[in-house]
């Protein structure tokens, strides 16, 4: 039985990764994944500067998954483009670079140094970065999504995926689709966590983390279902050289059986990878090898986007 998947010409000997933003920071806690049986790591999403970040609590886990408004705390770009170039394809792992600038002007200025770079691997651009003053985020303001990619695509030539935020509505599901049918993207990552939720502590009558008066993005169970969802419409709606990274909600074999039915080629971990480490990895590809036996299957491909419907 093989949990081997491939996104463009990247080979990934197992389907899991991390989810950027969780235990990936330090080249440390990188290296850690990377000596795991993930298939491979993505980095902290990076800034073109080194960020501290927002002030804690700034994250807090819940029986149901966690709410974060980390601030995008992380050693600027340099620092992981450095152990992207070095580690990139060590042992036939993949490291996934993940920049999320300010601003779509620093979104550009990073994507050109990752062209001039010798980094020959997998970019992941975070759409949830902000839009200009008073506009929604990148992710759902679908004319800035089309310029975003016209411009980086008139300079980036190497594999580009983009970290999407969730989408609610059938006309989002057709809007964002029908922007990024327009270019060569390599892949979508689909969910970031939902956002702005709020927690609530009813003993304190306090919410929960500092920033932002309360207000966060889910993860874990709260958002496997809109997870899915995504999956599958943007399955359903992107040309087939798109491919799909599932993320949310993950936290055993089944979920990721589940991401795969609706199309995902490689999932990523966030929310469960920072309750349990690297140990994960291990646990959910002997979970996920048991389902396949069970149902008779041999490969990814056997089932990928094979979820039915009810006639
Ligand atoms: C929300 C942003 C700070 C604009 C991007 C970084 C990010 C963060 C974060 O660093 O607060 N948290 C998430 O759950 N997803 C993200 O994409």
């Amino acid at each position: 039985i093989s949990l081997a998947s491939q996104i463009g010409d990247y080979q990934f000997d197992n389907l899991l990764l991390n989810a950027a933003g969780v235990r990936c920071a330090s080249t440390d806690e990188l290296d850690k994944i990377l000596d795991s049986d993930a298939g491979g790591c993505v980095t902290k999403s990076a800034t073109p500067e080194p960020r501290k970040g927002n002030e804690s609590p700034r994250m807090k886990a819940t029986s149901m998954g966690c709410i974060n408004s980390m601030g995008l705390p992380n050693h600027g770009l340099d620092y992981y483009l450095k152990f992207a170039e070095t580690n990139q394809g060590k042992s036939g792992k993949q490291v996934v670079l993940s920049v999320a600038g300010l601003s779509i002007k620093q979104n550009i200025e990073m994507l050109k140094k990752i062209q001039e770079s010798s980094f020959a691997g997998l970019t992941e651009l975070n759409l949830s970065c902000p839009n200009i003053a008073g506009k929604s985020q990148v992710g759902y303001d679908f004319e800035a999504v089309r310029d975003v990619l016209t411009s980086a695509f008139s300079f980036f030539k190497k594999p580009l995926g983009l970290k999407l935020p969730p989408y609610f509505d059938f006309n989002q599901f057709d809007g964002i689709a029908e922007v990024l049918n327009d270019f060569p993207v390599t892949y979508i990552n689909s969910i970031n966590s939902i956002g702005n939720g709020l927690v609530v502590d009813p003993d304190t009558e306090s919410v929960v983390i500092k920033p932002k008066g309360g207000f966060g993005g889910l993860g874990g169970d709260y958002v496997k279902p809109t997870a899915l969802a995504n999956v599958r419409a943007l399955r359903l709606r992107l040309k087939p050289e798109i491919s799909i990274i599932g993320t949310g909600g993950i936290k055993s074999g089944k979920d990721v059986f589940e991401h795969v039915l609706c199309g995902a080629s490689l999932v990523q971990i966030g929310t469960a990878f920072g309750f349990d480490g690297t140990p994960i990895f291990e646990r959910i590809s002997k979970e996920l090898k048991e389902i396949m036996a069970e149902k008779g299957y041999h490969t990814l491909a056997d089932f990928r986007g094979k979820l039915k419907t009810i006639d």
